[in-house]
């Protein structure tokens, strides 16, 4: 039997989305990574599933998945492209995104962009996690990066250029990291204006990290290296990032669907 997928990406960032509203999907994290490979599957960074909410007022309940098939809590780019959907499908500007990271509301500005509400950083070590008690904002590892969870465990690197990217699979693999992690390089351009790439974990370097400039913002903020709202600018381009006086940090950016297919998943490994 075919299954209905819709191709989305957030600044290159790109997802396959399949639709588990009306009805669940056999999706194994071998299917999963199956699906994702880019030469064997569909190809994707990460796969997203919706499924009915369950959270009171909230529109969707939506998971991301990485191309080794493991889950993650948040994912800032299919967030935007989730939000869009919706959006498109009933008119509403204003969808709330249920995830395992917690509750999402976005909005779709009158530009078309997509604010979502990411909610607060975490900062205890705890809550990132690290292997031990430590401070966050200073890791004992070459380079002295900093750490944040935006649902999602963030170590950002700050540097004057990027030649250390390849070095992203190790340290998302690092034992300070017992969920791993994903490594952003972050470049500061300005007092609002920084220049980020990310090594992803369970994906590699993306064209674009959401959760990733988030925690980008938060940590060089920490540090005062820029203000409290600051534009990133990523290799699929420019996102938009304040953390609020509020505490929660809000991401704005553009949400794009490539096309819609089908897919036999029976085809796929279980
Ligand atoms: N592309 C994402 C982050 C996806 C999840 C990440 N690889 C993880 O494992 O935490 C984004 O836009 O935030």
């Amino acid at each position: 039997m075919l299954t209905s997928f819709r191709k989305m990406h957030g600044l290159g960032n790109d997802f396959v989305i399949l639709d588990e509203r009306d009805g669940h999907l056999s999706l194994t994290s071998a299917r999963i990574a199956a699906l994702a490979h880019r030469r064997r599957g569909i190809g994707c960074d990460q796969l997203v599933t919706l499924r009915p909410a369950c959270a009171e007022g909230a529109d969707v309940f939506v998971r991301f998945f990485n191309p080794d098939g493991s889950e993650a809590g948040a994912c800032g780019n299919a967030s935007r492209c989730v939000a869009d959907l919706i959006w498109r499908e009933t008119g509403n500007r204003t969808p709330v995104l249920q995830t395992r990271a917690g509750r999402l509301p976005a909005q779709i500005e009158k530009n078309g962009l997509i604010t979502v509400d990411m909610g607060e950083p975490r900062l205890n070590w705890q809550d990132v996690p690290l292997a031990a008690e430590m401070d966050t904002l200073h890791l004992p590892l070459e380079g002295d990066p900093a750490a944040a969870s935006m649902g999602n465990p963030h170590a950002t690197f700050f540097v004057e250029d990027f030649v250390h990217l390849s070095q992203g699979h190790a340290l998302e693999h690092d034992p300070l990291f017992p969920e791993r992690a994903n490594i952003g390089f972050a470049r500061i351009d300005g007092p609002a204006r920084m220049r980020l790439k990310v090594h992803e974990r369970g994906a590699g370097v993306t064209e674009a990290c959401g959760s990733g400039a988030c925690a980008a913002v938060v940590n060089a903020a920490r540090r005062g290296l820029v203000e409290r709202v600051c534009e990133v600018e990523l290799d699929g381009g420019i996102l938009r990032i304040e953390w609020a006086d509020n505490n929660h940090v809000f991401m704005t950016g553009s949400a794009t669907t490539a096309f819609e297919g089908t897919v036999d998943l029976a085809a796929y490994p279980e």
